[in-house]
C-alpha cells in the first residue's frame, strides 16, 4: 500500500473556481514527489486539500488515502489527529506562519503538547533535539521569530513540521523567499530528513530546476490538471507536454552553462479556473495546438517507462507504437496513472 494514494481528486471553490480536476497521485514513504506548475495551477489547493485546509464552502470529491485512510471521508477529531502526526505541512515565508510574539521553541512543542506526546518538560527537551536536528543551536528556542534570519526561521518552520514524527512532509515553495545560498542549504536539509526518517515528501514549486534537483518524480500541474507525470530528470529534461517542456524551458539547465542565458517564457497566463476554456485548457497557448485541441480534451497517457503525459501528441506516438506493435499498451508501460495502480502491488 503506498504512503499516499490520491484518486480522482477535484477541489470546486465556493465561487465556483475549479482549482483541482481530477488528479491521480502516489507517493510511497521515502520518496519525494515534485510538483510543478505557474502560479494559479492548484498546486497550493492540492496541498491544503490534503489535510482538509480548504476554506468552509469548498466542494472536494475524489480520495485522498494517507496509509490506506480516506482523509475526505474522516471526522474533524481524526483529521485533528492526522495533522502534524500523520502529515504536516511547511508553508512557504515562514515570517508569516510563526507566530511573531511568541518563543519559537514555544511554537515548536505546541503540536508535540497538542498531540499529548510529551510532557512540558519532554516537550522542551524534544524541542531542543528537533532544533539541532535542523542544524539551529538548541538555545534559538528561547529567540523570537524576528531575531532570526529566514534561513533559520525556514528551519524552525521545518522542526515544526517534524516534530510529531509525521509520515509525510508537504513543503510548499519552501525556498522561493530564500537567498541561493540558503535555498541550496535548506532543500539538503530536506533531503537529508527524508531519507533519515523515510517519511515522504511532496514538495511544490515555480521552478522546476529546483524540483528536479531535489525529487524522484515530477508532476506538471496546468489549469488544476496533473498534465505529465514521470521521473523527475526525464521531466525536466525531455518533457512530453508542450506546457512541461515550456516550463522547463522558463528556468536554466543544470550543468548546462549555455542554458542560463537564453531562459524561454511562455506567453499569456493559466486561465481563470471559473471559466476554463474548451478541450485541452492549456490550447490557447500551445505553440503546437492543431484544431481538435479546442475541442477534445486528453486524458494522461504512457508516455514512456513510469511515465505519462496528457497532449495529443502522445496520443498519436501511441497509435502508431500501437499500429507497429499490435494492441498492447506502447513501452509495455499501463495505459494511465490507473492502470497502473491496478497492476502495481
Ligand atoms: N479561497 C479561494 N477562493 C476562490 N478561489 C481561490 C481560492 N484560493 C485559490 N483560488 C484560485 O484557485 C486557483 C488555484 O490557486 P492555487 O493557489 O492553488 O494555485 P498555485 O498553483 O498554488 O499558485 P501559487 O503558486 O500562486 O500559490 C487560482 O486561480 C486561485 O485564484
Amino acid at each position: 500500500m503506498s504512503l499516499l494514494d490520491v484518486r480522482g481528486l477535484t477541489v470546486t471553490y465556493a465561487g465556483g473556481a475549479q482549482a483541482v480536476r481530477g488528479v491521480d497521485l502516489r507517493l510511497d514513504a521515502g520518496r519525494k514527489l515534485g510538483i510543478a506548475g505557474e502560479s494559479g495551477c492548484g498546486k497550493s489547493t492540492l496541498a491544503l486539500a490534503l489535510l482538509r485546509l480548504l476554506p468552509a464552502g469548498t466542494r472536494t470529491g475524489g480520495e485522498i488515502l494517507l496509509d490506506g485512510e480516506d482523509v475526505l471521508a474522516m471526522k474533524w477529531g481524526r483529521v485533528r489527529a492526522v495533522r502534524w502526526a500523520g502529515a504536516s505541512i511547511v508553508f512557504q515565508g515562514a515570517m508569516h506562519s510563526l507566530n511573531p510574539v511568541r518563543r519559537v521553541g514555544d511554537q515548536i512543542a505546541e503540536p508535540i503538547l497538542l498531540h499529548r506526546r510529551a510532557t512540558p518538560a519532554g516537550a522542551r527537551k524534544r524541542t531542543g533535539e528537533l532544533l539541532e536536528h535542523v542544524g539551529l543551536p538548541a538555545a534559538r528556542a528561547s529567540a523570537y521569530p524576528h531575531e532570526l534570519s529566514g534561513g533559520q526561521r525556514q528551519r524552525v518552520m521545518i522542526a515544526m513540521a517534524l516534530a510529531c514524527d509525521p509520515r509525510l512532509i508537504i513543503a510548499d515553495e519552501p525556498t522561493t523567499a530564500l537567498d541561493v545560498m540558503i535555498q541550496a542549504q535548506i532543500l539538503r536539509l530536506i533531503e537529508r530528513l527524508v531519507a533519515d526518517q523515510d517519511v515522504g515528501l511532496i514538495m511544490i514549486s515555480h521552478d522546476l530546476a529546483v524540483l528536479a534537483g531535489t525529487c524522484d518524480r515530477l508532476a506538471v500541474m496546468y489549469a488544476g490538471r496533473v498534465v505529465e507525470e514521470g521521473p523527475a530528470r526525464q521531466v525536466y529534461e525531455a518533457a512530453r507536454h508542450p506546457y512541461a517542456e515550456a516550463l522547463s524551458a522558463a528556468f536554466p539547465r543544470i550543468g548546462d552553462p549555455a542554458s542560463r542565458f537564453a531562459p524561454r517564457g511562455l506567453p499569456g497566463d493559466p486561465p481563470d479556473p471559473s471559466a476554463l476554456p474548451s478541450g485541452c485548457a492549456f490550447h490557447p497557448r500551445c505553440p503546437v495546438a492543431r484544431d481538435s485541441c479546442a475541442t477534445d480534451d486528453q486524458p494522461l497517457r504512457a508516455a514512456g517507462p513510469q511515465r505519462w503525459a496528457a497532449c495529443v501528441r502522445v496520443a498519436d506516438d501511441e497509435r502508431e507504437a500501437r499500429a507497429a506493435a499490435g494492441t498492447a499498451a506502447p513501452h509495455g508501460e499501463p495505459d494511465s496513472p490507473e492502470e497502473a495502480r491496478r497492476t502495481t502491488p
